[in-house]
């Protein structure tokens, strides 16, 4: 089938720009007939005509068959894609908060109006991981899907440990390039890599999950002497999502930083690359690696969106299928390093063994086994000025 897309784009930030300039290199049988943006009063690089304010005029447009979403609002961007895909219209978007915090539901209009939603550019940009989820992985069982899922906390985290970059100089730099969110909290306090594994979470194992229900410590609380205990034992420090099959009725999820060794294939991910690690029983280990932010990278997954709506491309969700089949649990020991300031917070916590202990005037931090679901009890306790957390293998 080799339908013609009229598409109406709705952002022409970072992602809708570089989509744009993909676009414009090739002769592809689809036309963008409106863009939809915020601020009318900007500069663009298109003429004023093709822009307007008022998204209705998308929505409503019947030749509009195809609505592309990337803006930075997610309350706003649920309403835009609930309401193309009742309306009809396919839909690419890349906005993992909305599509995280609205799975469930999306999937269900995507059932009654039969409609297509599709959102590889919302989880590690330029690598195709959703796809692989749904098709290759179809009937392999995974022991676990872990890996490097946001661009700009990487980005930092390079920055830091190669270049000896102050953390502020580097948010910077991350925000200057385009990779960062509207708001950069989402990406240094690993809500955006959760959201992404809330998606990944959905596609490997079949979970509906609200991302608050799953714990996210990020890296905006690393401090000077957590960079240094990692330098002197060789580690680099990287913030991880992990998805683990911990029985075959339990499955674990969180996002912690994560002090890890030149022998993990993660330790030479840098930048604003992403990678994700597959375990799969038969298939064992698998990598991919790829720019997971920044326009073009981004742009990229989601032309291969729009070019699968032509011959009708859509999720199947087919793991839901035997759904209860797997539940979330937060039952499980993890190893981490605790840098803190009180006392009490080692008893809080409940460690059920400590291996290694480390007081000076400036610094203190335990090495042991800590119970997930005590960590997200008292992630308030744990995410705070003074405290720094981090899984260690
Ligand atoms: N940057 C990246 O590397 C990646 C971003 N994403 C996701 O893609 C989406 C877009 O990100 P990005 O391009 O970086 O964001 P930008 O901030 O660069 O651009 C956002 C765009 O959205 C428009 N906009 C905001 N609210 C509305 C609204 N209510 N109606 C219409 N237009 C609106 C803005 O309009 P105006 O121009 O008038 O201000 C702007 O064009 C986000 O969901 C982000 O999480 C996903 C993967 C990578
Ligand atoms: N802010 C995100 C953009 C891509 O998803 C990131 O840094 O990874």
């Amino acid at each position: 089938m080799d339908n013609k897309l009229t598409l109406g784009l709705f952002g022409f930030g970072v992602v809708g720009q570089g989509l744009h300039d993909i676009i414009k290199t090739k002769n592809l049988n689809l036309a963008i007939k409106r863009f939809v943006i915020k601020h009318p009063e900007k500069k663009r690089t298109l003429p004023a005509s093709l822009f307007t304010t008022d998204a209705r005029s998308v929505l409503d447009d019947p030749e509009i068959n195809t609505v592309v979403e990337l803006i930075d609002d997610a309350a706003a961007a649920f309403d835009i894609v609930s309401a193309a895909l009742r309306s009809g219209k396919n839909v690419v978007s890349a906005n993992k908060k909305m599509i995280a915090t609205h799975l469930e539901e999306l999937v269900d209009i995507q059932h009654k109006h039969g409609t297509s939603l599709l959102y590889e550019g919302a989880v590690c940009g330029s690598i195709p991981i959703i796809r692989n989820l749904e098709e290759y992985y179809d009937n392999e069982l995974l022991h676990s899907v872990t890996g490097i899922f946001n661009g700009s906390s990487n980005y930092i985290l390079s920055k830091i440990f190669n270049e000896n970059l102050a953390y502020s100089t580097a948010l910077k730099q991350a925000q200057d390039l385009g990779f960062a969110e509207t708001d950069p909290t989402l990406d240094v306090g690993g809500f955006d890599a959760k959201f992404k594994l809330t998606i990944v979470a959905s596609h490997a194992y079949g979970l509906y999950l609200s991302p608050d229900a799953i714990l996210n410590i990020g890296i905006d609380k690393l401090g000077a002497s957590d960079i240094q205990f990692a330098r002197e034992k060789n580690f680099r420090i990287k913030l991880i999502p992990t998805a683990r099959e911990i029985n075959d009725k339990a499955v674990i999820l969180y996002v912690l930083p994560k002090l890890v060794s030149p022998d993990n294939i993660l330790y030479a991910v840098e930048n604003e690359y992403n990678g994700v690690l597959v375990k799969a029983a038969f298939a064992d280990e698998q990598f991919f690696y790829g720019k997971g932010a920044g326009g073009h990278p981004t742009g990229s997954a989601v032309l291969s969106d729009i070019a699968a709506l032509r011959y009708g491309y859509k999720y199947e969700y087919k793991k839901h299928l035997g759904a209860g089949e797997l539940t979330y649990s937060t039952d499980w020991d993890i190893q981490v390093y605790l840098r803190y300031e009180d006392e009490q917070l080692i008893e809080t916590l409940g460690f059920s063994s400590i291996s290694e202990r480390f007081y000076a005037n400036n610094f203190k931090y335990v090495i042991g086994k800590v119970n997930l679901g005590n960590i997200l009890k008292n992630r308030d306790a744990v995410n705070r000025d003074g405290v720094f957390i981090a899984e260690i293998a």
